[in-house]
Parts: C-alpha cells; sequence; structure tokens
C-alpha cells in the first residue's frame, strides 16, 4: 500500500474530478475508499504469484490495483463503459489485468477464464460486488460450475447472512441451501458504511467462499433440490406440507401421496423448511422419482 494507492478518500476525489464522473446509484456503484479493508480482503484470498483473479466491477480499479499487485493475472468485467478510459489509466502500470467492458450476467465467462488465465494454478473470484445482482452473480457462476476454486465477496450484510446461515436460524433459506451446496461458506468480517464512496444505505459483510471438491450430497437432479427447497420456503410460517401442497403440481389433488413421500423420507409434515438439513433436502429430491404424480 502507498499513498497512491486509488482507496484513498484524496485520490478518488481526485479522479472523480479529472473525468467527471458521476455515480450510477442503479449499477451499485459504491467505492471503497480504506485501504485496510482491501488489504483484509487481499489477506483472506489466498492469492500468490500462482493465481488467477477474476473481479466483477473493477470500479477506478481500487481494488484491481493491489490484486495486480498479488497475483499472477487479473480478469476484471465491468459494465460501465465510462470506467474504461479511467481503468486504462489507473492500470496502466500493470501489464497483467484484462478489463472486459461486459454484463457479467452475459459475459461467456468460461471462454474468457480459457482464453486469460489457463495457465494460472488456482482461480479465485474477489469483488466488492454490485449489491443490486449479488445472488444472480454468484448463483450464476455456482450453477455453471465455472472453474472457480474460491470466492471472496463484499455485499450487503444480510445477503452475506443468508448464505452463510445454518439450519434452524433466522436466516437459513433456499439461498444457504443453494451456496452451501457448492461452497464451504465463511464470514470474513462486517464492514462499515463509512469505506465506501459514496456510503451505501446497507451494512456490508465479507464472505468467503470455498468451492467443494465434492457435493455435500448426492442428488440425482440438482436444479430440482433448489426448487424443492424454494418451495419448501415459499411462506416461511408454513408447514412443509402446506408449502408443498401449493408449490406441487396438483398438490390438492395429491395431499395423500405428498403425506407418503415426506414419510418416506423421515419428514413429519409439520416441520418447516427452516429445520431441514441439506441432506434432507436431498432425501426428498431424491425419492420424488417414486411418485410420478407429483411434479413441480
Ligand atoms: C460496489 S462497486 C465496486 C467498485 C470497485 N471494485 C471498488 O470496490 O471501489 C460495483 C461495480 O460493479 C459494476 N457493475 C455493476 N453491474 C455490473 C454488471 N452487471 N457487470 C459488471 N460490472 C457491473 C459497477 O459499475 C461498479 O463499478
Amino acid at each position: 500500500m502507498n499513498d497512491k494507492d486509488i482507496a484513498t478518500p484524496k485520490r478518488t476525489k481526485a479522479l472523480l474530478d479529472q473525468y467527471g464522473f458521476k455515480f450510477k446509484k442503479s449499477l451499485g456503484q459504491n467505492f471503497l475508499i480504506d485501504t485496510n479493508i482491501i488489504q483484509n480482503i487481499i489477506s483472506a484470498s489466498d492469492i500468490d504469484e500462482n493465481t488467477g483473479v477474476i473481479e466483477v466491477g473493477p470500479g477506478m480499479g481500487s481494488l484491481t490495483e493491489q490484486l495486480a499487485r498479488t497475483a499472477k493475472k487479473v480478469l476484471a468485467f465491468e459494465i460501465d463503459q465510462r470506467l474504461i478510459p479511467v481503468l486504462e489509466d489507473t492500470l496502466s502500470p500493470y501489464d497483467n489485468v484484462t478489463v472486459v467492458n461486459e454484463d457479467i450476467l452475459k459475459a461467456h465467462v468460461e471462454k474468457e477464464i480459457k482464453t486469460h488465465l489457463q495457465d494460472c494454478d488456482k482461480i479465485m473470484l474477489v469483488a466488492n460486488l454490485p449489491y443490486y445482482i449479488t445472488t444472480p452473480i454468484l448463483m450464476n457462476l455456482l450453477e455453471n460450475h465455472l472453474p472457480i476454486d474460491g470466492y471472496v465477496v463484499m455485499m450487503q450484510k444480510e445477503v452475506g447472512e443468508r448464505l452463510n446461515a445454518q439450519v434452524g436460524s433466522k436466516s437459513y433459506g433456499s439461498l444457504s441451501i443453494a451456496c452451501q451446496y457448492y461452497t464451504e461458506t465463511e464470514r470474513v468480517l462486517v464492514v462499515p458504511k463509512t469505506v465506501f464512496m459514496p456510503p451505501p444505505n446497507v451494512d456490508s459483510i465479507v464472505i468467503k467462499l470455498t468451492t467443494r471438491k465434492e457435493p455435500i450430497v448426492e442428488v440425482d437432479d440438482e436444479k430440482l433440490l433448489f426448487t424443492l427447497s424454494k418451495g419448501a420456503f415459499a411462506q416461511r410460517r408454513k408447514t412443509i406440507l402446506n408449502n408443498y401442497i401449493s408449490t406441487i403440481k396438483e398438490g390438492k389433488l395429491h395431499k395423500d401421496e405428498i403425506l407418503e413421500w415426506l414419510s418416506a423420507s423421515n419428514i413429519d409434515p409439520k416441520r418447516r423448511g427452516e429445520t431441514l438439513t441439506i441432506q434432507e433436502y436431498a432425501h426428498l429430491c431424491n425419492n420424488l422419482k417414486k411418485y410420478p404424480n407429483l411434479s413441480v
């Protein structure tokens, strides 16, 4: 770190003035202005000179420049065309960074990894995410089984708590199940609003997700596992039976079969979705095929 780092109020303001840049709230533009937080993110990421890093939303390059100093290569996706000349300027000292001016939800990420990061031993995704699309970004990358070993990502605190929630807790839901199916999750640090320009309206958290080498549960159909866990939380206060009566096609007609399926999976129909472990959802998922009338 040095006094020319981008992640300081002084340098960030100077860049904003130089480029006449105005933040777009709709793109989740809250830039980091604290080098300590960036250092914490980098340390949690276990990056070394053989690591390839993917960054979503480099902004003006505050995190990117520190990643470029630590990793072998950085591949950054930035949707906002106005930031491209700023990044060309701020990242000019580094020849190991590629900036792709694309929407991360539309980009062909796997192809870009093959083109730019194929000679890296390990690939990490490290980002201060645009909060309005945290879940689609992560789910898209996880569901497509991209070759990413882990993720260290800043997001809205409430969403981070849902990703990392344990069974039975208030934040536990279908997002916790989906994330924990693919990764081991860990809370890194809670971040105050004051380290951003402009400060966001919500608190933030950095979460680390380590991709599992082997799935935590064996299921015949991953999508069905997530559909069933979403269905169980359709109305949090309802029992699992009542939620499945409404989410399963013609569930009212086939209530007895739903009861049979729950019983064959050792699930008490009066339980609520938040009390079921991922192993129990996997049971439900693998048993469903025995009940041809029950489709979701
Ligand atoms: C929270 S800011 C982080 C900026 C910078 N990394 C920092 O920490 O200072 C989110 C960044 O994501 C970019 N962004 C928003 N939506 C995006 C998308 N769909 N694809 C790629 N980048 C996006 C924004 O333009 C912005 O630069």
